[in-house]
C-alpha cells in the first residue's frame, strides 16, 4: 500500500481536532497513523468439480501496544488490503474505548461466500489458517466473525489452529459454536450490545422506548438480534432490509417471522406475499409493503440503524436522511463528510466504535472463560457486558458534553487518551505481534 490506508486520511480531521484537546505525545500521534503489521497470503482451494481456484486473503494488525490483536474475519467479494486495514484501525479505537486489554486486528478473504459450497468454505476457511498461522495465537492475535462468517467457521478455524499446534487452544478464536468453547451470549452479543447503548443514550434524553420508531439497515446476524431485542423493550421497529430490498409496516414488525422467511428463502424480498408465517399482528395488519434499500434510509424515523457495510450513507444520499438519531452497527457505515454534515443538522450518531463493541466485549470473555476453563452463565455473561458498556458509554457520553463535540469524535478522545498513555509508557521497543522486534 503506497499511502495510508483511507480511513487514517478520512480520520485526519477528526485525530487533528482531537490531538489539538488532548494532549498527546508526537511519539503516540506517529505511532497511530501507520498500521503495524498487515499480510497478503494466497490460498489454492481444490473446487468440488476438481478445478483449483486461488483466493487472496489478509490478515492486519493495526496496534498491539494494548495487548495481543483482536478482530473478526470477513468473507465478501470487495475484501481488500486497504479495507482490512481499517477495520483494524477501527478495532484499536474500539477495543481502547470499552477498556479490553486488546489491540485491533481485522482479517478477510476476498470470496462470494453464496457461490460455494459448504466443503468448499470449509477447505477455504482451513486453507486461511494454515496461511496466517505465524501471525496469530491466544497472545499475539485473536481472530473472530464478521460480515459472512459464523460459529461454523470459527469452529473449522480453531480446528485447523489446533492441528498446526498439536493442542487444544480454543482461545485462538472466539466467536465458536457452545460445546466448542463458546461463550453464551456471543452470537447475539453485537445486536443487544447496542440495544443496550441506544437505551442508555434514550434514557439520558428522557426519551422512552415505547416513543420511537426504529429502522434497521442489514438484517443480518447483527441486525436481527437488534430488531427482536428493541421490538421487546417497546421499541417500535417499522422497517428492515437485506442486500436485496426492505419491509416497512407503520404499525410496526415482528422480526420474528421475517427471519425465519430470510434463512427459508436466503432474502427479505417477497416476505408478505409468499409466506405464510406471517406474525398474527402483522396479518391483521395486513399492511407490511416492499420497498427498496434506498427507501428505508430516507424514512422518517426517530432512529435509523445502520447494520450492513461501510460508506451506506455519503454525501450523494445524507440530504434524504430523515432519522432523528442513528446508531452505527456496522463498521464505518457513514463517510467522514457525511457525518460532518449529520453533526451540523444536529442528528446525534451513536457510532461504530462504541455501539457495536458488544460483540468483541463477549468475545473477550469467551477468551477468559477458555483460558481458565470456568464457563459462565449467560446472566453472567450478560450483566458484565451490560456493566461494562454502561461505564464506557457514561464516560464517552460525559465527554461529548464536556467538550461540546460529537458522540464520535469523544469516544475517539476516551480511546486515544488510553492508547496514547500506553503508547508513552510502553517507549519505543515494543513486541509486536507479528513477533518481530521494532
Ligand atoms: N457480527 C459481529 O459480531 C459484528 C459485526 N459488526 C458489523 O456489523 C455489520 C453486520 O455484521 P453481521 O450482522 O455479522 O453480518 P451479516 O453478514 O450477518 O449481515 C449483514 C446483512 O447486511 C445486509 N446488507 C448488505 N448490504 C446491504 C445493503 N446495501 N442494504 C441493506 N442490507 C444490506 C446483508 O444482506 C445481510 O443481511 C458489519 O459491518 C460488521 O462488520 C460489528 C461488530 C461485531
Ligand atoms: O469479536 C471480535 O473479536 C471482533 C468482532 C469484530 O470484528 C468487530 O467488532 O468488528
Amino acid at each position: 500500500m503506497a499511502e495510508l490506508p483511507r480511513v487514517i486520511r478520512d480520520s485526519e480531521s477528526l485525530l487533528k481536532d482531537i490531538y489539538s484537546t488532548l494532549a498527546v505525545s508526537d511519539d503516540a500521534q506517529r505511532r497511530l497513523s501507520q498500521p503495524n503489521t498487515i499480510i497478503q497470503v494466497a490460498i489454492p482451494l481444490r473446487m468440488d468439480d476438481g478445478s483449483l481456484q486461488v483466493f487472496k486473503g489478509w490478515r492486519a494488525q493495526y496496534d498491539t501496544t494494548l495487548g495481543p490483536a483482536k478482530g473478526g474475519i470477513r468473507y465478501h467479494p470487495d475484501v481488500d488490503a486497504e479495507e482490512v486495514t481499517s477495520l483494524a484501525f477501527w478495532m484499536t479505537i474500539k477495543n481502547a474505548i470499552v477498556d479490553l486489554p486488546f489491540g485491533g486486528g481485522k482479517g478477510g478473504i476476498c470470496c462470494d461466500p453464496k457461490k460455494l459450497s459448504k466443503m468448499e468454505l470449509e477447505r477455504l476457511s482451513r486453507g486461511y489458517i494454515r496461511a496466517i498461522k505465524d501471525i496469530i495465537g491466544v497472545d499475539r492475535d485473536i481472530p473472530a466473525p464478521d460480515v459472512n462468517t459464523n460459529a461454523t467457521v470459527m469452529s473449522w478455524m480453531a480446528d485447523e489452529y489446533n492441528h498446526i499446534v498439536r493442542a487444544n487452544v480454543p482461545g485462538v478464536i472466539t466467536g465458536k459454536p457452545i460445546g466448542l468453547g463458546g461463550s453464551q451470549g456471543r452470537v447475539e452479543a453485537t445486536g443487544l450490545g447496542a440495544l443496550k447503548v441506544l437505551d442508555l443514550w434514550a434514557q439520558r434524553q428522557q426519551k422512552k422506548p415505547q416513543d420511537l420508531t426504529v429502522a434497521v439497515q442489514g438484517f443480518g446476524n447483527a441486525g436481527y438480534y437488534f430488531a427482536k431485542g428493541a421490538r421487546e423493550h417497546g421499541y417500535r421497529v417499522v422497517a428492515v432490509s437485506d442486500s436485496k430490498g426492505a419491509v416497512y409496516a407503520k404499525e410496526g414488525l415482528d422480526p420474528e417471522p421475517i427471519w425465519q422467511h430470510k434463512n427459508q428463502e436466503r432474502e427479505l424480498k417477497g416476505f408478505i406475499y409468499s409466506d405464510n408465517s406471517v406474525s398474527d399482528e402483522q396479518e391483521q395488519q395486513g399492511s407490511v409493503e416492499q420497498l427498496t434499500n434506498d427507501e428505508l434510509l430516507s424514512l422518517d424515523v426517530d432512529v435509523l440503524v445502520l447494520a450492513a457495510l461501510e460508506d451506506q450513507i455519503t454525501d450523494e444520499n445524507v440530504a434524504n436522511v430523515n432519522a432523528k438519531a442513528i446508531v452505527e452497527i456496522a463498521n464505518g457505515p457513514i463517510s467522514r463528510s457525511a457525518d460532518d454534515k449529520l453533526f451540523q443538522r444536529e442528528i446525534p450518531v451513536l457510532p461504530d466504535v462504541l455501539a457495536n463493541t458488544g460483540g468483541v466485549i463477549v468475545s473477550y470473555m469467551e477468551w477468559l472463560q477458555n483460558r481458565s476453563g470456568d464457563y459462565w452463565t449467560a446472566d453472567t455473561v450478560r450483566e458484565r457486558l451490560h456493566e461494562r458498556l454502561e461505564r464506557q458509554s457514561e464516560r464517552c457520553f460525559e465527554m461529548a458534553e464536556k467538550h461540546q463535540v460529537s458522540l464520535r469524535q469523544a469516544a475517539y478522545m476516551v480511546a486515544i487518551e488510553r492508547l496514547a498513555t500506553a503508547m508513552d509508557h510502553r517507549g519505543t521497543q515494543s513486541y509486536f505481534s507479528n513477533g518481530q522486534d521494532q
